[in-house]
C-alpha cells in the first residue's frame, strides 16, 4: 500500500507547492500560538487558497474553545481538524458534530499505558495521530522532534485509520513504516532548516523514503 505522508506546521507559500510537487496528501497549519510554526487564520487561509484540490489542509489546535475554532472556520477552508492538547473524549465528539469536519485526536505515547488513551479516542475519532509524548520540560505538546519507542506498537490495532509521528525524518521513516506497519507519516521538525521553515529537498525526501516501503 502507497504510504501517505502529512507535513506538519507550514508557514511558507513555497512549502505549500514543494509538498504538492512531492505528492504530499496532507498540509497541516499550526494555530497554537506559542508554537515557532504558529499561523494566524489570515496567513493560514492564504497558504489554503495556495493548495491545489487533492492536498488536504489539516488545522492543528491546542485545548482550543468553540470561538477560537469558529474564527479559524470562519476564514479558513480546513478539511480536517487535529487536537492535539488535553481534549476529551465527549470534546472530540462535540466537535465532530458541531464543524461536520473530520477529526484527528493526537495521543501522546511513551509507554505502554498510554495505548489505552488510543483505544478510548480510536471509539469516537475519524483518524488517531499517534505522536511522541513531549519530553518534560518542553514548552511543546507537538512537534519536539523526538521518536518513542515503536515496538510498543507491536501487535496493536486499530479499526480507526491512523497515523505515525515523532521524530521522524526521510533518514528513519522507511524503518518506522517497517516496523510499526504504519501506512500514513506525519513529521514537522524533520523536514525543517529552522523551526517553522520546512526544505523542498528533505520533504522530498520523506515522501520518497515513505513510498519506498
Ligand atoms: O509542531 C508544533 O509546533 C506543534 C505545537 C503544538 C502542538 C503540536 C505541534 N506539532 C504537532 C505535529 O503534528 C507534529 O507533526 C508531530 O508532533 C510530530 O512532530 P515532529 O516530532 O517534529 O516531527
Amino acid at each position: 500500500m502507497k504510504v501517505r505522508t502529512k507535513i506538519c506546521g507550514l508557514t511558507r507559500r513555497e512549502d505549500v507547492t514543494a509538498c504538492a510537487e512531492a505528492g504530499v496528501v496532507y498540509i497541516g497549519l499550526n494555530f497554537f500560538a506559542k508554537s515557532p510554526r504558529y499561523v494566524t487564520p489570515a496567513q493560514a487561509r492564504m497558504l489554503a487558497l495556495e493548495a491545489p484540490v487533492g492536498l488536504a489542509k489539516v488545522g492543528l489546535v491546542v485545548d482550543a474553545d468553540d470561538a477560537t475554532l469558529d474564527a479559524i472556520l470562519d476564514e479558513v477552508p480546513l478539511d480536517m481538524l487535529q487536537l492535539h492538547g488535553h481534549e476529551s473524549v465527549e470534546r472530540v465528539r462535540w466537535v465532530r458534530a458541531r464543524y461536520g469536519l473530520p477529526v484527528m485526536k493526537a495521543v501522546g505515547v511513551s509507554e505502554a499505558a498510554d495505548l489505552d488513551a488510543l483505544a478510548r479516542y480510536a471509539a469516537v475519532a475519524d483518524q488517531i495521530l499517534v505522536d511522541a509524548k513531549p519530553p518534560k520540560g518542553a514548552i511543546l505538546p507537538g512537534g519536539n522532534g523526538v521518536p518513542f519507542d515503536w515496538t510498543l506498537l507491536d501487535g496493536r490495532e486499530w479499526a480507526t485509520p491512523w497515523m505515525l509521528a515523532g521524530g521522524l525524518t526521510p533518514q528513519n521513516v522507511t524503518e518506522a513504516i517497517k516496523r510499526t506497519g504504519a501506512v500514513q507519516v506525519d513529521t514537522a521538525s524533520g523536514v525543517e532548516t529552522a523551526p517553522g521553515v520546512k526544505d523542498a529537498d528533505l520533504i522530498r525526501a520523506f515522501v520518497e523514503a515513505a513510498e519506498r516501503n
